[in-house]
């Protein structure tokens, strides 16, 4: 008999709208700010509140073991979506909900740019939750990961004299250091050269053995295919397809034209 599936992360109906403020004027004074504040109460379009509706009523269930992709044009919602699942943005209306922490990993993950790569990597980890032992007895396993000195001491350089794919590689692995409930992954492979792709590839496999969900954004359609068994094609905040990645890429290939 199969075993049961353990549900990770939920999405009902999810609608996901960013309000932007003042956008009408284009004037960012501190007048017009008054004059807002002062005609709060009225309806967002007087106040000059635009909305975009980024993600619209999306609805599945992930489970246990499964690295999931999510593919789309520019601007159909991906990083919206794994923003919202992650809990850092609400829900206009409708739900998520989640089993265990999700943990977001973006290109814009909160490591500070002044300090050196050692450092960063103490800081990734105590935000994760790790304590200073078990970011010691990681410590050379995560910086021999991400390669950053494999030509030459850059690991005691601030980050901001890494090129973006070394800042990348650094902060994927960081993240990649510990078992996630739910690992979300926005854009990391696409920046690092290709062995460390692999490297990556074969830690996200590792992950999911290790009973976690993967979700993984990329616009490289052969990470999604060698990392995932399963894609969500959002088209314009719109779920369009949901299926084995295979079946979803051939109609995604179609519909880029590739
Ligand atoms: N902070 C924000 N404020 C207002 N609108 C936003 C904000 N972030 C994203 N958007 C809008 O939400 C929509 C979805 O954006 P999102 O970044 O989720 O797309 P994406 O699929 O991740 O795109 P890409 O492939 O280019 O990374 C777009 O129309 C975008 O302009």
């Amino acid at each position: 008999m199969a075993e049961a599936r353990v549900p990770t992360v939920i999405a009902d109906e999810l609608h996901i709208v960013y309000r932007v403020n003042g956008a009408r004027t284009g004037k960012g004074s501190a007048t017009a700010a008054l004059s807002r504040i002062l005609r709060r109460g009225s309806d967002d379009a007087k106040r000059g509140v635009r909305k975009v509706h980024a993600v619209k009523g999306v609805s599945f269930t992930a489970y246990r073991g499964e690295a999931i992709g999510l593919i789309g044009s520019n601007g159909s919602g991906k990083s919206t979506l794994l923003r919202a699942i992650a809990g850092l943005l609400p829900a206009e209306s409708g739900r998520v909900y989640t089993n265990g922490q999700p943990s977001l990993l973006g290109v814009n993950a909160a490591l500070m740019n002044d300090l050196t790569g050692e450092r960063n990597v103490i800081l990734g980890g105590l935000a994760m939750g790790m304590s200073r032992e078990q970011i010691r007895d990681r410590y050379q396993e995560i910086v021999d990961f991400s390669g950053i000195n494999e030509k030459g001491d850059f690991i005691t350089l601030p980050m901001r004299t890494y090129s973006s794919g070394m800042a990348a590689r650094l902060r994927f692995s960081i993240a990649a250091a510990k078992d996630h409930d739910v690992l979300m992954i926005d854009e990391a492979l696409a920046t690092g050269d290709r062995s460390f792709q692999k490297r990556s590839e074969d830690r996200i496999r590792e992950l999911r053995k290790k009973a976690g969900s993967v979700f993984l954004v990329s616009h490289n359609n052969k990470s999604i295919r060698d990392t995932c068994d399963r894609v969500l094609w959002l088209e314009r905040g719109e779920l369009r397809m949901d299926g084995p990645t295979d079946e979803v890429l051939k109609e995604y290939e179609k519909f880029t034209g590739k």
